[in-house]
């Protein structure tokens, strides 16, 4: 039967007329976002109906009474690593509260505990910046080891003519090897995903061996590492303690997990036992590392150079710091993860993370808490 006629009803579509019903019916959900995520991921939120967001309005870290303030009754969270989610937080935000999901894949700055205890889901960002911290952890360990941040500084300050080429101005240990040096040893404090991507790409310097410590419960995994070693035609991929690591490594990368169990693992003691020649390299967390000592290992020469993307204390980390001063520690401002194509995954991938979490769906990468008690 045609629906043309006398009647006066206007013809608005369906789809449209069960949408705003839908709308009007549908429950709604507070989340807070604690750093504007731009304008691809902001219109990923924006879009989805039944959120109320409420953005932190400036741009810089959001600030904590802010937070505080605008947290009570919220659904859902999306906080960055410099946002500490605590008791305090949690206990302000209330019942509503259903998921906190963090813009990074290092989730320290959240107490899981807390979190479990509550019930809530945790999201984070694993796999998609794997590549970038990678590419920019060979990054440190070169500039570490060439000599980068002292040659880039005399540059700048126009000193280019005092150094001029002194044939053994600005030398560094080679990262690769040579005819005369043929053995690399590539150590790592922590082999998940990040360290093995940066394995992949030391494997055209020529390095020989792989050697990493990492979680003294878990057994050696020698299925895999027989397979790596295979893959990169290395001599030897081994799981070894962590006296050995610090003697034997060449370049030593720290990619593990912050937080209570790896807190000033790289302290004093072990960096004495490392080689003079030897480049650590930062790219995890700067609570791992023993400022002070580190400072101390660079000034005395107990090791050659320092590469860090990350520093305790951060971002208060000024010209006075005892490694700012040092002139063979290359320092970077927690960027490890910046590049365009990755941080728009990372801040998608925390969006999708909290409607997941809001929709009673999957999320994308939640944070497995049903072994914290
Ligand atoms: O440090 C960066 C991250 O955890 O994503």
């Amino acid at each position: 039967m045609s629906s043309s006629g006398s009647s006066v009803t206007p013809s608005v579509p369906t789809q449209r007329l069960m949408s705003v019903a839908s709308h009007l019916n549908s429950p709604r959900f507070k989340v807070v976002v604690c750093r504007n995520l731009g304008p691809d991921v902001m219109s990923i939120l924006e879009a989805r109906p039944g959120l109320d967001l409420v953005v932190w309005p400036q741009d810089s870290a959001c600030e904590r009474p802010w937070l505080m303030e605008n947290i009570s009754g919220a659904t859902g969270v999306i906080v960055m690593l410099t946002d500490k989610v605590n008791a305090e937080l949690l206990d302000k935000a209330g019942p509503s509260l259903k998921v906190v999901s963090t813009m990074s894949v290092g989730y320290d700055h959240i107490d899981l505990k807390e979190a479990a205890q509550r019930g809530l889901k945790v999201g984070y960002t694993p796999d998609v910046l794997t590549d970038a911290v990678a590419d920019l952890s060979v990054m440190l360990a070169l500039m570490a080891g060439r000599n980068g941040g002292t040659g880039v500084d005399l540059v700048q300050r126009g000193q280019w003519a005092t150094f001029s080429w002194a044939p053994f101005g600005l030398c560094g240990p080679q990262l690769s090897t040579t005819a005369a040096s043929p053995t690399r040893k590539i150590g790592f404090l922590g082999f998940g995903r990040i360290a093995q991507a940066t394995l992949a790409r030391l494997v055209p310097f020529g390095i020989t061996h792989c050697l990493y410590f990492s979680n003294p419960s878990s057994l050696p995994n020698h299925a895999r590492d027989a397979a790596l070693a295979k893959q990169h035609k290395l001599q030897g991929v081994s799981k070894v303690d962590l006296d050995e690591l610090s003697r034997e490594s060449d370049v030593l990368f720290i990619l593990a997990p912050g937080g209570g169990e790896t807190y000033h693992i790289v302290n004093e003691t072990l960096l004495r036992k490392m080689k003079r020649t030897s480049i650590l390299v930062n790219a995890s967390r700067g609570t791992l590392v023993d400022s002070d000592a580190l400072a101390k290992a660079l000034r005395e020469g107990w090791i050659w150079g320092a590469g860090l993307d990350v520093v305790e204390g951060e971002p208060n980390v000024t010209i006075d710091h005892p490694l700012v001063k040092e002139p063979r520690c290359v320092i970077v401002p927690h960027i490890a993860s910046a590049t365009l194509e990755t941080r728009l995954e990372m801040a998608t991938r925390a969006a999708q993370n909290l409607i997941g979490a809001i929709l009673g769906r999957e999320m994308p990468s939640e944070v497995n808490l049903s072994d914290i008690s």
